[in-house]
């Protein structure tokens, strides 16, 4: 794993923490080497003929303020300090004595600061752990409005570290530059408001460190999606000697007069995959518009209901007259079921739970789950079960979990279920049944659209076909999945601003996400 990946806790911090000071490294060394580099990074974003205002709090996020204050101020930059606290940890009060030494100005209170072009978020990081009141609170509100860019050390002060919730206020930073390794908050929904851009200043904490804190007592580890994760899982290159059925095959089970686009769109999304062999089960009227965008899939139209819902699935074994194509499910690498059903009629859920290949059960088969009993159907079955929830999909399924940490909500999904589950949003989080978490730190809001988690099971379901679960565990896939779902949209927003990425669209760009790494690839040697 690389720095990148870890996600760690505040108390897994400290005691990564602990253990290099244990070793010898000094507390101050460590902190002159962190604002060092900070600094460093600083002069990449601000010219030295502007003024920054630096905020200090009392703990050692202030203390690395103030050693970034003291080194833009030697370099010719204009600062001043916010430092408002009567008692300072003591490598901050030796910090902030010199600094008034130097005769930087220093104030306390809020409407005596001078203008300034950055202001530098030192309050509080790891280390705040209740609520901000009273004056700092009505400091932080302010600092909120002026119209200065806000640059967050560790994390926007008022932050929970780990759950991201906001103690009483927080800063709405423009940067966040992470210390050492990420902290957990930073990649939950509710801190996506506060944290701007985002980047890990990395300060050489021994992988040793690391490891011993993070694999202690098989807790199970949470992670970032990374290029470089997702791309090492793609199925690429292809083998040379291979055929179609080598490459995966794939069911889909989607669609109803209603919601005919649904079923285009899954497929669309599972073309990009690449999958080998594509067949897509549609209710019969459905079936010529699908052949139409689909030419190279094996439609198979089924029975459908009055309301042109799939009334049963023409499965092997079965009499029919009027069908054409019977279905083996156990002739499939994956089935993926869901989009566009409706629940006109719920009884294709147990029948296609029997499946032994792994299973994606997104949109309507989880909301006719949720009313059959997600739990036991789920238990039952043989091999992997990856379910795809969005919120209001995810409290219909797990009423009773409290959504608050949406990393321990979705842990606690996976292992009540014994399913793998994806909670979509805007920082989709992956969790295996036990407890290991994938989080996705990179996404775009143009992806909230009708029809982008169709998308998404396409895709998800073509790369779990090529992918034998003995090769890569299935969390691992369902990650770069939702990687690379997430990259088209950021592709796509890009090209067209956040308002053109349709669903369509976004298949359009699957593609062209891979093209473009893999060029850059090929350019480097
Ligand atoms: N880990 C590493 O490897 C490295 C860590 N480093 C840095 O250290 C930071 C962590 O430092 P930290 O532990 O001193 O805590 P920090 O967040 O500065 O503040 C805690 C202080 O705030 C106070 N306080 C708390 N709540 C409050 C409230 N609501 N309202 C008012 N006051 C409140 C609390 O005082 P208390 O009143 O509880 O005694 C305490 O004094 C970390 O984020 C990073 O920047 C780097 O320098 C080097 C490498
Ligand atoms: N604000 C957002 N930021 C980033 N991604 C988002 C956001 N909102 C939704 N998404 C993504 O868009 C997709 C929406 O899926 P879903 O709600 O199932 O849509 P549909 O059912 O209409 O296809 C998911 O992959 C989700 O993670
Ligand atoms: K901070």
């Amino acid at each position: 794993m690389t720095k990148e990946q870890f996600v760690v806790t505040a108390a897994q911090m400290r005691d990564i923490e602990t253990r290099i000071f244990t070793a010898g490294m000094p507390v101050a060394a460590l902190m002159e080497k962190v604002g060092g580099l900070i600094f460093q990074r600083l002069q990449t974003i601000i010219s030295p003929d502007k003024c920054v205002g630096i905020l200090a709090g009392p703990g050692h996020n202030g203390g690395d303020a103030l050693v970034v204050g003291r080194e833009l101020y030697f370099h010719g930059y204009k600062i001043w300090i916010y430092q408002p606290f009567s008692k300072l940890k003591e490598l901050t009060s030796q910090h902030f004595q010199y600094i008034q030494s130097l005769e930087i100005p220093c104030y306390q209170q809020i409407n005596e600061l001078p203008n300034c072009d950055f202001l530098i978020d030192g309050l509080f990081g790891f280390g705040l752990e209740r609520e901000i009141t009273d004056s700092i609170a009505a400091a932080i509100n302010h600092f909120n409005q002026r119209n200065q860019p806000i640059i967050s050390i560790d994390i926007p002060s008022g932050l929970h570290t780990d759950t991201g919730e906001v103690l009483g206020t927080a800063i709405q930073a423009s940067y966040t530059f992470c210390l050492g390794l990420w902290k957990q908050g930073l990649l939950q929904e509710q801190a996506l408001p506060y944290v701007g851009k985002t980047e890990l200043i990395d300060f050489h904490i021994p992988l040793t460190d690391i490891h011993a804190v993070l694999d202690k007592d098989n807790v199970p580890q949470i992670k970032r999606i990374t290029k470089t994760t997702a791309l090492s899982t793609l199925p690429l290159p292809r083998p040379l000697i291979t055929h179609k059925y080598k490459q995966g095959n794939l069911l889909l089970i989607c669609g109803s007069r209603r919601y005919a686009g649904g079923a285009i769109l899954t497929g669309l999304g599972a073309r990009a995959s690449g999958v080998g062999m594509l067949s897509i089960a549609v209710p019969e009227s459905l079936k010529m518009s699908l052949v139409s965008h689909l030419p190279e899939a094996l439609i198979i139209g089924c029975p459908e209901t009055e309301k042109g819902a799939i009334a049963n699935l023409p499965l092997v074994g079965c009499v029919s007259d009027s069908v054409t194509h019977l279905i083996d499910l156990n002739s499939f690498t994956t089935i993926a079921c869901g989009p566009g059903l409706t629940k006109d009629n719920i009884s294709i859920i147990p029948e296609i739970i029997e499946c032994e290949c792994p299973l994606i059960l997104d949109a309507d088969a989880l909301n006719i789950l949720a009313q059959l009993g997600t739990i036991p159907l789920l238990k039952s079955r043989k091999s992997g079960t990856v379910i795809t929830p969005h919120t209001g999909e995810f409290k219909r399924l797990f009423p009773h979990i409290d959504y608050t940490n949406r990393v321990k909500a979705v842990q606690t999904a996976a292992h009540e279920s014994g399913a793998i589950v994806l909670l979509k949003g805007a920082r989709t989080a992956i969790s295996n049944p036990q407890g290991s978490v994938w989080i996705n730190p990179e996404s775009t809001p143009a992806l909230a659209r009708g029809g982008s988690g169709d998308v998404l099971t396409g895709l998800l379901g073509g790369l779990l076909a090529q992918i034998p679960p003995q090769e890569l565990a299935i969390e691992d896939v369902v990650a770069t999945a939702t990687w690379w779902h997430s990259q088209a949209g950021i592709l796509a927003a890009q090209a067209r601003t956040e308002l053109g990425v349709d669903a369509f669209t976004l298949t359009q760009h699957l593609l062209q996400v891979l093209k473009r790494q893999y060029s850059e690839r090929y350019a480097l040697k």
